[in-house]
Formats: C-alpha cells, sequence, structure tokens
C-alpha cells in the first residue's frame, strides 16, 4: 500500500502544482491584461472594437432618446471610474469638479455607488449622504441617509448585508495575509470589510509569482473564501453567489423597479468585477452598461468611456439633459 501510494501520490502531487502553478500564471496574466501600463495606439484591434463598443459621448443623443419615458437609475463603480488610479489606494481622491456632477446627478436620478472598497472608505471619498452605497463589491448596501431633492420625503431605509458570517473569517484571513505578505516589498494588504485586497502595484514583477502563491496558499485554508482579480489587485472574498450584478438588481428591487420596464439603468464601471453588473443589464434586455477603458477590452458592456474626465462629462451631459428636458415639459 506504502508502494501504491508513493507510486500514485508522486505523480499526483506533481501535478497539482503544476496545475496551481498555471492558476497563479493566469491570475497574474489577468491582472496584467485588467491595468495595461500602456495605452496600446490607435490599433486595428481597437478601431474595430469601437465599432462594437462606441463612445457614451458621440452616442449620447441615442442613448438619451432609447431611455425615453423611463426613469433613469445610475449606478457608478469607484476606483477607475469617479476617480483615476493612483499607486497609493488610500489616495484615490475624486475631483472636486467630478464631485459638483455626481451631486447634480443625484439630484436628478436615484444614484448607486457600487465598488469593492469598505463602504465607510468610499463614503470618506465620495461624502454625499444622498447616494446610495454598496461597498465589498456589493455584499454592504446602504441607502441614502438624506433625501435627493426637497421635494422627496424620507427614503425607506436599505441597508443588506448578506455576508456577515463571514466577518471574523475575513478579519482573521487579513491578520494572516498580513504577516505572510510583509516581507514582500511593497504588498499591501487592504481590509474592505466583508472583502480583503491585496494589492500588486508596487511590488516589482519579479515578485508577483511568490505573492500571489503566499495568498493561494493561504486560501487553500478557507475554502469558503475565493480569489477574483482586478486591477493590479487579487480579492479574497466569500464564496457566496453575490457580486456587483446581483447588488444592482437587488437595488433596483429596492427602488421599486423589480419587474418593470419603465427603468433605464446606466451601470458604469472599468474593472472586470463590473463585468457582473454588464451582464445583468444585457440579460434584462435593459438599459446600458458602459466600460471606462482606454484600450480594448472583451466586455459585456454596450459602450465605453476612456477615463474618469470622460465619465465626468457624460455625467455632466446627462444633468444638463434632464434640466432641459424638465424645463421644455414645464414649458408646454
Ligand atoms: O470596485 P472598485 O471601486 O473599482 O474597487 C476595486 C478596487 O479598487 C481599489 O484598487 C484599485 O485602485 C487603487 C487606487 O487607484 C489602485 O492603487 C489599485 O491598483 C487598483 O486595483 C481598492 O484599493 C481595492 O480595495 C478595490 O477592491
Amino acid at each position: 500500500m506504502a508502494v501504491l501510494s508513493g507510486f500514485w501520490s508522486l505523480p499526483h502531487k506533481n501535478l497539482v502544482k503544476r496545475l496551481e502553478g498555471a492558476k497563479v500564471g493566469a491570475w497574474i496574466d489577468s491582472m496584467r491584461a485588467s491595468s495595461p501600463t500602456r495605452a496600446k495606439s490607435e490599433s486595428q484591434e481597437k478601431r474595430y472594437w469601437i465599432l462594437y463598443h462606441p463612445s457614451a459621448l458621440n452616442t449620447f443623443e441615442q442613448i438619451t432618446y432609447n431611455s425615453k419615458g423611463k426613469q433613469v437609475v445610475v449606478f457608478l463603480d469607484y476606483d477607475g471610474t469617479l476617480s483615476p488610479i493612483v499607486t497609493d489606494p488610500d489616495k484615490a481622491f475624486m475631483s472636486r469638479k467630478m464631485r459638483a456632477t455626481l451631486k447634480g446627478i443625484a439630484r436628478h436620478f436615484p444614484t448607486a455607488i457600487v465598488t469593492g472598497r469598505c463602504r465607510d472608505k468610499v463614503y470618506n471619498f465620495v461624502k454625499l449622504a444622498e447616494l446610495y452605497y454598496a461597498g465589498s463589491h456589493g455584499m454592504d448596501i446602504k441607502g441614502p441617509t438624506k433625501s435627493r431633492s426637497p421635494k422627496q420625503g424620507n427614503n425607506k431605509p436599505v441597508l443588506f448585508q448578506p455576508a456577515s458570517q463571514f466577518l471574523p473569517m475575513i478579519d482573521e484571513v487579513y491578520k494572516v495575509l498580513l504577516e505572510k505578505t510583509k516581507c514582500v516589498p511593497g504588498a499591501k494588504v487592504e481590509n474592505n470589510r466583508f472583502c480583503l485586497s491585496v494589492h500588486f502595484r508596487c511590488v516589482d514583477e519579479k515578485s508577483w509569482a511568490p505573492l500571489a502563491e503566499k495568498v493561494r496558499l493561504v486560501l487553500t485554508e478557507y475554502p469558503q473564501l475565493k480569489l477574483t482579480q482586478g486591477r493590479k489587485v487579487l480579492e479574497i472574498r466569500p464564496t457566496i453567489k453575490w457580486d456587483k450584478g446581483k447588488a444592482l438588481e437587488y437595488l433596483l428591487e429596492s427602488l421599486g423597479y423589480e419587474n418593470s420596464s419603465d427603468v433605464f439603468p446606466i451601470y458604469i464601471g472599468d474593472d472586470r468585477t463590473d463585468e457582473d453588473a454588464f451582464k445583468v443589464l444585457r440579460s434584462r434586455g435593459q438599459g446600458i452598461g458602459i466600460l471606462v477603458s482606454s484600450v480594448a477590452k472583451e466586455t459585456d458592456a454596450s459602450y465605453t468611456l476612456q477615463d474618469p474626465s470622460e465619465v465626468e462629462q457624460f455625467l455632466r451631459r446627462l444633468v444638463e439633459w434632464k434640466r432641459s428636458s424638465s424645463v421644455k415639459c414645464t414649458e408646454l
């Protein structure tokens, strides 16, 4: 038996090692692809891609035409969408211009921030009490604490935390990861409350594979947690079937649009985790998904914007369009 187990276990172990190695390699490739350091030039590929995912600025009239008679609801990712990507995650501030525009958006449309960040942290960046906030990839949802306009009464309180039983485990893994990664220069572990982020942005690329391997090894002890990739970040979260797409559906339901065809959700995001929301909109056949990217990427979004400054322009045009259409209505 000993001979038999020795005979089988050795190649099996090697195979598992090779498979796990492939997994770490795939995470790294995917992180690289999701946050390219250089924008590709106006390649053939990009020109072709833009035909299928046109600019939301160039097609603005078509978008607003399609939303006619429907309630526009705005969903916004934070990092890379409202704020530019920066090396220090604690300094991902939104511009004053963006905040002013966002305030205008919230005055005219129900608006939600849907982010991988901890809800309190993103609130401290945005500081607008009239918005919905879905932190930790939608696992921590809270409604506005201030009504959007003086005309509105108090909103029904919304608070939804589908992963609360995972809090002690997330805290434990946070401590383990801090310890295991402290020897890797530039590595940073961020506690996003119901999920964690291990940042690779300031780590020398030669150390990416060993760092990813450390994270993988920690996770083998916690089968109830899974790993996803973002922009130079590995994200650890509970295996529950909950993501930004589910959060979008939950918020539409809370707003009373569960089975309604009178709603036009607009979701803007830049990351892989936003694809869950784009997919939901596609399958509902409602509203639009807008990917923020200056390079060609595989996406379920229908439209694109290049960067946060284009996001700001698009949101400002939405405010202006809404204002002018309200004026036209009162003039009639
Ligand atoms: O869902 P999001 O709002 O896009 O949040 C996803 C992650 O965003 C943050 O990391 C990203 O932005 C950082 C600041 O620009 C950047 O340094 C990092 O490389 C990016 O991955 C945030 O720090 C993470 O916790 C979020 O999960």
